[in-house]
């Protein structure tokens, strides 16, 4: 799945990346703007805490739509959950550039939550090749799988570095 993020020039993103990806099996899911998601015919989107809440969202998207929201506690989790989300983002597990965190919430944090939690889990936040092995370590089975971005788009050829970490990715899962 991708998560769109373009701030700027958002809609002609978008609209340009549900078009490609219309030829592959990827869905294609709007960060924090639903009215986007909306006009684009994206599969769905992805709310933050102070975004417009999972239900709000549920009630303009229909039942078809993926809603993920992030979450850093078991409150949060469950709030999605009855709010009718798909899934819920948590991070950032690692210390990262890409985004001002206040602080990471580490492994441990990250497993608590995916014990405790209904939905499937997406772990974000510092995650790469070096390291996605340590955060698949311990697959408590609602730890569906992660989301990076510098581990991809800071490399010098994204499309190896994609192969790469998909690799290791499924060699995990199938280990
Ligand atoms: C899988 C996943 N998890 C977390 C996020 C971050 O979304 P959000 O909390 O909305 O943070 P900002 O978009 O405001 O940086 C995500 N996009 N995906
Ligand atoms: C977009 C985002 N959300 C986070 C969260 O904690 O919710 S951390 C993060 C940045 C992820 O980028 P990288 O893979 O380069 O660390």
């Amino acid at each position: 799945m991708f998560i769109i993020r373009q701030e700027s020039h958002a809609m002609q993103e978008a609209v340009s990346c549900v078009e490609v990806a219309k030829h592959s099996r990827i869905p294609i899911v709007i960060n924090d703007r639903v009215d986007i998601a909306m006009a684009c015919g994206a599969d769905g989107v992805h709310l933050g805490q102070s975004d417009l809440p999972a239900r709000q969202a549920r009630m303009l998207l229909g039942s078809d739509k993926i809603i993920g929201v992030s979450c850093q506690t078991l409150e949060q989790v469950q709030k999605a959950y009855e709010d009718g989300a798909d899934y819920v983002g948590s991070g950032a597990v690692f210390p990262t550039t890409t985004k001002k965190i206040n602080s990471a919430i580490g492994l441990e944090h990250l497993y608590a939550l995916c014990r405790g939690s209904p939905l499937p889990v997406v772990a974000i936040g510092g995650i790469n090749a070096s390291n996605v092995k340590e955060v698949l370590r311990e697959r408590p089975s609602t730890l569906h799988g992660v989301a990076v971005i510098s581990a991809l788009f800071d490399q010098p050829d994204v499309c190896k570095a994609t192969q790469e970490l998909a690799e290791i990715i499924s060699d995990v899962f199938n280990s």
